[in-house]
């Protein structure tokens, strides 16, 4: 039997029992597992009938990986879902069946590893978004002990010629910049790029292959991101699980939007992909909901006593949710034009949070409890109306010398183009919570500011005795709650008070919680989340099939009428607060967009 330390190596969450007999005597015994990041125990149920000798439990976000060494030295790997602590703050961890058992290998190295391998690792979002997200995640200390990274593209690169594209993206964080050199110089090193076809069999076995090499017979989890045009992305799965997909562990995907263009072939996309991955394999990405301020809606919501009893129609006047951005199509037209920017915002991130924002209290945190909520407000959504719509899109000027382009000048845009770069819509909820409740929408892009927020506007206070002291306009002095997404992330609640003095003046102020004067800490990226999600295998900020069908049986028809109709975008212009239509429409709801009024 060879040594814990020497066979198995559980660095940062290790516990010993040295040929402790207890643990296979005893039905459970208590073991100490001191997680320096979490400081976590964990009550351990001992696996009846196997012999052990050793034990050591890795410690993540939702689950534990157990691993034991039997007497024949073989070693034993499960994850197991963490139930909530009950008792002392202690974790229960079910009983370890031997399920799995891999080559022990020598010289202390990790049981298991984890092979990232970034499909379209030559693209944009691989090199913005990716890469940056899991040098964050090394940096942190939240990869595993053991994992490669591979690029994998059509382009010809080298190793050295990847990791020097990467580096060029690769930031450390503001409060760490210590030793930010040295682990850039380890993570690179974990970087490889391997060039092939995305619907080519035999270049898939050649990176299962490479693979293999790096995992070195450790028990195997593969990942896969496929970052590359979703007209490839079933080939590249059909490859991925026929040639590369892991024989001991676990294979995921995270796929990237869009997830079709309507009902029907979102559902044809769904129905190829399960062909060759089962559903708990594909993670469904909306970056929206990796944002700290998404993630946080929840908990506002649920651990504050003053909120859940206001959220229904008996309190909310009305709830927005806007997005816009002060830079146009540039670059990625040919993408755009196809999509337009209620395929491309509001079907996914605007209705994503809709659909957090309104959904009823879930049965528990775990992710198809909360799935299942969101759908049941997804379905209960009325079929939007056409005339509760308005679709813009900008046109070039010039200002101060400079000229902002119009969204048809990019070559990549078809001349005479009809695809809305803006759009605002009313959304109603037909149940008994939200009934009669305007939830709008906004989404544009060259507009005068980059943001992102959800507001909730309150009803009037009835029988107001302060009335006379707030001005004629009564919609301005009710509260409103605005959960800042980006950029400057803040929660703040516009409340009324009086004027300090002799007179009696109201004035309206905010509670205000803004995140960088609370916080010295920087913000991860949402991307961090989602990778470190699908390394867990935690599925609830991923969408799951369901949900994307009820988003677009609810965005299809409407679709579907302004593409058959022709309808005509209102013009704006480059930078502007976008089309007046907005407006019109906010005002036939009795509503005011937040973001336009003085005090915002
Ligand atoms: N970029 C972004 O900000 C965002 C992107 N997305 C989505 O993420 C995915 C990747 O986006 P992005 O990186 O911008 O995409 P790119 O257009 O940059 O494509 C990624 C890689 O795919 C390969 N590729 C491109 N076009 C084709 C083609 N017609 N046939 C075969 N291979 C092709 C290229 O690699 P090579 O030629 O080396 O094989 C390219 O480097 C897409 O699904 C996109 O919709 C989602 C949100 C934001
Ligand atoms: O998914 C998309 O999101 C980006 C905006 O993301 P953000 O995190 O920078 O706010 C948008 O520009 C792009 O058009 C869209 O496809």
């Amino acid at each position: 039997m060879s040594s814990f330390s020497s066979s198995l190596s559980c660095p940062t969450y290790r516990s010993r029992t040295s040929n402790s007999p207890f643990l296979s005597n005893h039905p459970s015994s208590l073991i100490n597992v001191v997680d320096p990041r979490r400081s976590l125990s964990f009550h351990y149920a001992s696996p009846q009938g196997l012999n052990l000798d050793e034990l050591c439990v890795r410690s993540q976000r939702k689950s534990v990986q157990s691993s034991v060494v039997a007497q024949d030295g073989s070693v034993a790997t499960k994850l197991s879902p963490v139930e909530e602590p009950k008792d002392g703050g202690l974790l229960t961890i079910p009983s370890l069946e031997a399920d799995k058992v891999v080559a022990e290998s020598d010289g202390g190295e990790p049981q298991s590893t984890v092979s990232i391998t970034v499909v379209g690792a030559s693209g944009d979002l691989a090199k913005k978004k990716i890469f940056p997200a899991l040098f964050a995640l090394y940096y942190e200390g939240y990869l595993p002990e053991h994992f490669t990274i591979f690029g994998y593209a059509r382009s010809k690169m080298t190793d050295a010629e990847l990791r020097d594209m990467v580096s060029k993206t690769l930031t450390c964080r503001i409060d760490k910049r210590a030793n930010c050199g040295e682990k850039m110089e380890e993570f690179l090193k974990r970087c490889f790029y391997h060039s092939g076809q995305y619907d080519s069999q035999e270049h898939f076995v050649a990176l299962d292959e490479k693979l293999k090499e790096h995992e070195g017979g450790r028990l195997s989890n593969r990942l896969f991101y496929l970052s590359i045009p979703p007209n490839i992305f079933v080939d590249a799965v059909k490859c991925a699980s026929s040639s590369a997909s892991s024989v001991n562990g676990w294979t995921r995907v995270i796929v990237e939007k869009p997830f079709g263009r309507d009902a029907k072939t979102s559902a044809a996309l769904t129905k190829s992909l399960k062909q060759y991955l089962e559903e708990d394999q594909i993670f469904r990405i909306d970056h929206y909901l990796g944002k700290e301020l998404v993630e946080n809606l929840s908990v506002l919501r649920f651990s504050n006593l003053i909120f859940e009893p206001l959220w229904s129609r008996q309190y909310i006047r009305n709830v927005q949710f806007i997005f816009s951005e002060d830079f146009g199509t540039e670059g990625r037209g040919g993408y755009f034009d196809n999509y337009g920017i209620i395929r491309d915002i509001m079907q996914n991130h605007l209705l994503q949070i809709l659909a957090l924002f309104a959904m009823e209290t879930p049965v528990s945190l775990d992710a198809e409890d909360i799935r299942n909520e969101k759908v049941k407000v997804l379905r209960s959504m009325r079929p939007i109306q056409l005339q509760d719509v308005v679709i813009g899109q900008y046109k070039g000027h010039s200002l101060g010398g400079v000229t902002y382009p119009s969204y048809t000048d990019d070559k990549t845009v078809p001349k005479g183009s009809l695809t809305p770069t803006f759009a605002a819509a009313a959304l109603f909820i037909d149940n008994a919570r939200w009934d009669g409740v305007p939830f709008l929408m906004k989404a544009g892009k060259a507009l005068n500011t980059r943001s992102a927020e959800i507001r909730v506007q309150f009803r009037h206070v009835p029988g107001n005795l302060y009335n006379r002291n707030s001005g004629t306009d009564l919609d301005q002095t009710t509260n409103e709650l605005v959960i800042r997404v980006q950029p400057d992330e803040a929660i703040y609640l516009k409340i009324n008070n009086k004027v300090p003095g002799l007179g009696m003046r109201l004035d309206r102020s905010n509670l205000n919680l803004l995140y960088s004067a609370r916080y010295s800490k920087e913000i991860p990226d949402a991307y961090e989340r989602l990778l470190l999600d699908a390394i867990e295998g935690e599925r609830r900020l991923f969408i799951r099939s369901d949900e994307l069908d009820a988003a677009w049986a609810l965005f299809t028809p409407l679709l579907k009428e302004i593409e058959e109709k022709k309808t005509l975008p209102e013009f704006y212009p480059y930078g502007s607060r976008g089309p007046v239509g907005a407006h019109y429409l906010a005002a036939k709801h009795k509503v005011q967009w937040g973001d336009l009024s003085l005090d915002q």
